[in-house]
Formats: structure tokens, sequence, C-alpha cells
């Protein structure tokens, strides 16, 4: 996504001024202006960029600040917090209530992604216990009832529409009803879309919202690749339904989301997920802090964790975890990881929230060569001994056993070479997550407060450590902030 370019320019800009010898008027001016071009580049709002640019400067003081001070520390909080501010309305929207029914009516335009987001936030809820159940509302487009039939059942969520009935506010009262009996806590609201902003739509939508359903949560379902026209589109549906969230599709694409993503922030409606494919699992939670991280390439431990929960089977969580936390990653872990994997989907979402790591095993795009690949390595691991799985001693494959287990899964030895490489890279990767506390499901910023700057040097990035001033400049870091909290928010920690 061009976001990720987007990410890469800040950082670049970031790095160049961390380069000069001294960082003076000009030297600052020089990496926001940078960083100005590139906002406008993933079409982010002029003003925004602006005010953007005049608070860091208000903030960053050359002057004021005492010698001594990091000022490259400095500025780069005050572009992490102006990032976060832009995207972050202050103002977190309805959280249902597992067990408790609630009523999620979702609006938006014609071909926004509407009815596929539906099914995916029902998925998502279903995944983590919920008992979602979908109505479709929308009456005007032909297809839509079958559309939203066909995602339900595949899906296995519960479904309410009709062929025959023609008015959505009578549909929508059924609906909900029905599945208030079922006791179902999620009753999501598919509602008509348009091609435009048409006057008959928006009355629509009052009239099932208002006189009848009386949704918990209206959530605004907006394409990414909508850019700067997403302000006033978010606007107009606002002043029709009182949106509470919203939620930005296609951010898989060529979109340069950034128009979106700020926009929405600007009608005070917090983005509560993005839409990454057009695969029921290509869904994500959007959390300010860890998305800046990531944006700025400083991955994000929490998604991280949080998506082990998700992609990890129960039984399997604790022993992985705690086999993680002893820093022992074998070829047999990466084996069940990998057969995880490919049960689940997609795993670059997975990789993209470790520092350094997304594009290397799966990049985007390239999902199938990328499965391909892990099938082909874990035919070659099923030539393996139990001792070579559960070892994470690499001197063990010699050349001879490697020799064996080329000629027993039919693969030549430069491939099984290849596949223990891709093990030791990320054996190496896993391997800091060695004495860290296991936080346990629902504590995942446990694992941010029990991070001490031992931990952090370790998965930072060697060239911000070094900006930092090594293990020694972070640990002064981390007092100073007076809190690691700040700081976890920061390298993508933040609860
Ligand atoms: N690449 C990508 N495609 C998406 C995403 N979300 C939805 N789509 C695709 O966008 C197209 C339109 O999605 P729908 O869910 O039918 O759109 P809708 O807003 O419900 O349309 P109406 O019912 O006509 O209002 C479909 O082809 C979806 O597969 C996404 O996050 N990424």
């Amino acid at each position: 996504m061009v976001l990720a370019q987007l990410g890469g320019s800040i950082s670049r800009a970031i790095q160049q001024m961390s380069n000069a010898t001294i960082i003076d008027e000009k030297v600052l001016n020089e990496c926001l202006n940078e960083i100005t071009r590139a906002l406008l580049q993933a079409d982010v709002q002029f003003k925004l960029v602006r005010e953007m640019q005049t608070n860091i400067k208000k903030i960053v003081n050359l002057d004021d600040l005492a010698a001594g001070h990091n000022k490259r520390r400095i500025i780069q909080q005050a572009i992490f917090n102006e990032l976060c501010k832009m995207l972050d309305p202050g103002k977190p929207s309805f959280t249902p209530k597992k067990g408790k029914p609630s009523v999620i009516m979702f609006v938006g335009l014609q071909g926004s992604g509407k009815t596929t987001t539906c099914t995916k936030y029902a998925y998502y809820h279903q995944k983590k216990g919920w008992k979602p159940a979908l109505v479709c509302a929308d009456t005007f487009r032909a297809g839509a009832f079958d559309q939203l039939k066909q995602n339900a059942t595949k899906a296995k969520i519960p479904f309410y529409g009709s062929y025959t009935e023609s008015d959505p506010v009578r549909i929508a009262v059924e609906g909900v009803e029905t599945f208030k009996k079922e006791n179902c806590d999620l009753i999501i609201v598919d509602t008509s879309g348009r091609h435009k902003q048409e006057a008959a739509l928006f009355e629509e939508m009052r009239q099932v919202s208002e006189a009848t359903v009386n949704p918990d949560l209206v959530i605004f379902v907006m394409d990414s690749s909508i850019g700067q026209a997403a302000f006033d589109q978010a606007q107009a549906f606002k002043q029709s339904v009182s949106v509470g969230a919203v939620i930005v599709t296609k951010m898989d694409g060529h979109a340069k989301g950034g128009g979106a993503l700020s926009a929405v922030a600007a009608t005070k409606s917090p983005v509560i997920f993005i839409g990454t494919g057009e695969h029921m699992d290509e869904f994500e939670v959007f959390d300010v802090k860890p998305f800046v991280s990531r944006l700025l390439g400083m991955g994000d431990w929490s998604g991280f964790m949080d998506k082990i929960h998700e992609v990890v089977p129960m039984d399997q969580q604790p022993e992985l975890l705690q086999k993680l936390s002893e820093g022992n990653f074998t070829l047999r872990i990466m084996y069940e990881q990998f057969q995880n994997i490919l049960k689940m989907g997609p795993i670059g979402q997975v990789f993209s929230m470790l520092p350094g790591f997304s594009s290397e095993l799966m990049p985007k795009g390239r999902e199938k060569e990328s499965q391909a690949k892990i099938k082909r390595y874990m035919t070659m691991m099923d030539s393996m001994t139990n001792e070579e799985l559960d070892s994470s001693n690499p001197k063990l494959m010699n050349d001879s056993r490697i020799m064996r287990i080329a000629r027993g899964s039919g693969r030549q030895v430069r491939e099984v070479m290849e596949m223990l490489e891709e093990y030791k890279r990320l054996a190496k990767i896993w391997s800091k997550m060695k004495g860290l506390k296991i936080p346990k499901k629902g504590e995942m910023s446990a694992l941010s407060r029990n991070m001490n700057a031992q931990h952090m040097s370790k998965v930072l990035p060697q060239g911000m450590l070094k900006q930092i001033g090594g293990v020694g400049g972070l640990q002064n870091l981390m007092k100073q902030m007076g809190s690691t909290k700040d700081m976890m928010g920061m390298f993508g920690g933040g609860e």
C-alpha cells in the first residue's frame, strides 16, 4: 500500500536529520519539509499537514533546548505524537459487550465494501466467541441479499433478509427482533448504498436508524481510494445519522489511504478497523499508536501478540509462548506455525508487525508463491527426525543430514539449505522474545510494562538504537519519560 511508502519517506527524513552533525533550524526545516511532501503525496489534507508542521516547530524550539538534550529524540517523539494526534479524534467509539445484545448499523456509499465489511466484522467477532448475526436491509441493489447470504453461509453466521419485501425499515426491524430473541449479542444491519450522496439514501438511512432499529453504533464504511473527497463524504453521512465509528476499506490497493484516514479523524469519529483485502480475514483492528509505529517501521509488539492469540489455536498458545520466552525456537515450532499459517490464511499481517520482518517471508501480493514456499519447507521438514525437529542447535544439521533430508523429500540440497537459513533468520528474530513475561489473553499491555530497556534494545532496529544512544541512552530515555507506557506507544506497544 502507498502508506508503506509514506512510512519509508518519513523514516528516511528522520534518519537524514539524525545523520547531520548539528541539528539546527535548517536541518529541522528540511526534515519537516520532507515529511510534509510525503504526507501530501499520501493525500492527507493540506490544512492538517500545515497544522502538524506548526505544532512540531512549536514543541521543538531549538533555541530553548539546552545543550545536552537529545534533540533527535525530542523531534522524533514530536513527529510521532503529531501523527497520532492527526489520526486520533480523542474519543473512543461505543464498544459492544459480549453477551449483551448490541445493534450495529453499517452505512456507506455503493461499492465502498459495506456488505463485505459487515461479514468481516461479524466473522472477526465470531472468532472471539461472540454470537453475531447479519440483517440485509439493502433493498436497493438486487444482488445485495444474495451476496450477504453467500458470505454469511461461508462464515456460518445466521442471516436475515427478503427477496420480496421492499421496505428496508421493515426488514431491519424484523431481523433485529428475530436475532434478539435468539440471544445474538452482535446484530449487524447492512443498509443500502447508492452511487451518489442522494437525499433519498440519507432519508432511508435515518428512518432505519432512528425510527426503528435504534442502533447502538453506526459504522460508516469508506473506500480508501477516495482520498481528499473523504472529508465531505464522511461529514455528509455524519450529519444524517450519528456515525460513531469508521472502517476504511481497500487499504491493500494502490489507494493513498492518508486522505481517508486523516479526514475521518477530522470528523471526530475514530477509525476502528481497516480492510486489507477481499477475503474474510483481511481485516485489522485500527489502533492509532501501533499503526503509526508500523508506519514508521518501528514494529508493533502488542498487535503481534494479539495475532498470536488469533492465529495459534488456544490449546497451543501457553506452550508456544512458554517456549518462546525460553528462547527455544525449534524447527518443530516453525513447522507448527507454518501449519497454523496455512490454516488461517494471511500471515503477512502477523509478520508485518515485527520490526524489519514484513516483506521478507510473505511479500504482499505474492501470498500464493509464499504459501507454496511454506509447503515446500514443510515437505522437507517431514523428512527430518524428531531429534532434528526438536533441537535449536543449528550445528546439528551437518552436510550428511542435509543431503539425507534432500533425498528423502525429493528436493535439492540448495533448497534444504535455504529452508535452514529461513529457520535461522526466524529463530534469531524470535529469540528476542527470550525472558519476556508472558501476557495472558486480553492483557497485552502487560507485555509492554514488562519490557525493559534490555529487551527493547534487542527489538529496536539497530539504526534507531544508535540514534537514541545505545542501551544506556534508551535507559535514560525511559527514566526521563517516567513511565514506559508512552515509550511503548512510540515503539508500538501502546494499549
Ligand atoms: N481489495 C479489497 N477489496 C475489497 C475490500 N473490501 C471490499 N472489497 C471489494 O469491493 C467490492 C465492493 O464490495 P461490496 O461489499 O459489494 O460493496 P457494498 O458497499 O456493499 O456495495 P453496495 O451493496 O452496492 O452498497 C467487492 O468486490 C469486494 O470484494 C478490501 O478491503 N480490499
